[in-house]
């Protein structure tokens, strides 16, 4: 019986790569299939890993197709992937989009967690991982407060899987310890966190994974940029004079000429307040135009403007951020942000390269 090459891409398929958990043909790591008689010979292109891990799968592939084929003497040539390009980490994830603010309580969390589901709403698969370790607020924005990923072990190492929640995937630092708990977290602990939500976390293919980062500049935003190819990055922003000032800072450190992200564009969030009974009114508390300076400053788009209203704040507490209802009065400022953002992301990637992994000397 000869052998046949669908039936060992088939078998093949059921091999997981051991650093995403999807499938090592979806994952393109085998090349050069070839078939010459009983002997079947291919490259499998691994990520970078321990000894332990390739030789599992190794045998993992032998028995996958002498399952199919007992005869079948098997070939597997180990080859390393390419260091440090888009490859490495998080190659199944098309965007990875930062969601970055000088100072805290500007509504970076809301901004982050609307945006994610706005793009699942017109059609993206979305993942949102919180990396705001000292304040996580992502699993009170999806009422998803108490709840633990589910642990699995792939090739002997333990791996969790993301939880999902209107459609999108998520991870937090609040899904892990309890949120009071986070504050003291420190210095290297909090690199090693970030880094465990990139590498043991089976995130699946995604169009988009928008990061929500803590406020200002530190070492969880430099950790970021240097373990994954950030696409770029959407600040966040309130109106007042002395916000844009931080705001200026956040966004200076994506642009140092050795991390180079791009920003995609400004949010200026509680740009204006508008009363439920008075929805046509729009009062300036805050005074005006520090997204619109931030934008000429970077040479980039204002995404978007979000009014403040107390119901944005009510939909957040309450678990049902404000575009999941079309009714909302903040719905369609929401989704015209994700739509020029969505704009701009395409624009940006057909005008640069990926981005490449930061490598920065400290
Ligand atoms: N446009 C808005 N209208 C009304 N309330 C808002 C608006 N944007 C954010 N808020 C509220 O402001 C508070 C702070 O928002 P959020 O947690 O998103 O900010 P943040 O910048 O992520 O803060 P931190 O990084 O310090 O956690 C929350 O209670 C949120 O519901």
């Amino acid at each position: 019986m000869s052998i046949d090459n669908n039936k060992i891409v088939t078998a093949l398929s059921t091999i997981l790569n051991p650093k995403t958990g999807l499938n090592i043909i979806r994952s393109k790591m085998v090349d050069g299939l070839k078939i010459d008689g009983n002997n079947v010979t291919f490259t499998l292109k691994v990520p970078p890993s321990d000894a332990a891990i390739k030789s599992e799968l190794n045998f993992a592939c032998m028995a996958a197709i002498q399952e199919v084929y007992p005869e079948a003497q098997v070939h597997v040539h180990m080859a390393g992937s390419e260091a440090g390009g888009k490859a490495d980490n998080l190659p199944q994830i098309k965007n990875i989009i930062a969601v970055g603010s000088g100072k805290g309580g500007v509504g970076k969390s809301t901004v982050a967690v609307n945006l994610a589901l706005a793009l699942k709403k017109m059609g993206a698969k979305v993942g949102l991982m919180d990396a705001d370790l000292y304040g996580p607020s992502v699993p009170t924005l999806l009422g998803m407060q108490g709840e633990r990923p589910k642990l699995e072990k792939l090739y002997g190492q333990a791996k969790m899987r993301p939880l999902e929640k209107y459609g999108i995937y998520t991870i937090s630092i609040g899904f892990i310890i309890e949120p009071e708990q986070a504050v003291v977290l420190r210095g290297p602990r909090l690199g090693g966190i970030i880094k465990q939500f990139i590498n043991d976390c089976l995130w699946p293919e995604l169009d988009f994974l928008i990061i929500d980062l803590p406020p200002g500049t530190g070492d969880i935003q430099l950790t970021m940029v240097q373990t994954v190819p950030v696409t770029g990055a959407v600040m966040v922003t309130t109106p007042q004079e002395l916000a844009y000032v931080d705001a200026l800072k956040a966004m200076n450190m994506f642009q140092l000429s050795n991390v180079n992200v791009p920003i995609i564009g400004v949010v200026e969030n509680m740009s204006w307040f508008t009363p439920e009974e008075l929805p046509n009114n729009k009062y300036y508390i805050f005074g005006k135009g520090a997204g619109k300076r931030l934008v000429k400053e970077s040479k980039t788009t204002l995404l978007g403007q979000i009014p403040l209203i107390q119901s944005v704040r009510e939909a957040g507490d309450g678990g049902e951020p404000a575009v999941l209802n079309p009714d909302h009065p903040a719905y369609p400022y929401f989704m015209s942000m994700a739509e020029r953002t969505l704009e701009q992301v395409n624009l940006r990637n057909e005008a640069m390269a990926p981005t490449q992994i930061v490598k920065i000397n400290t």
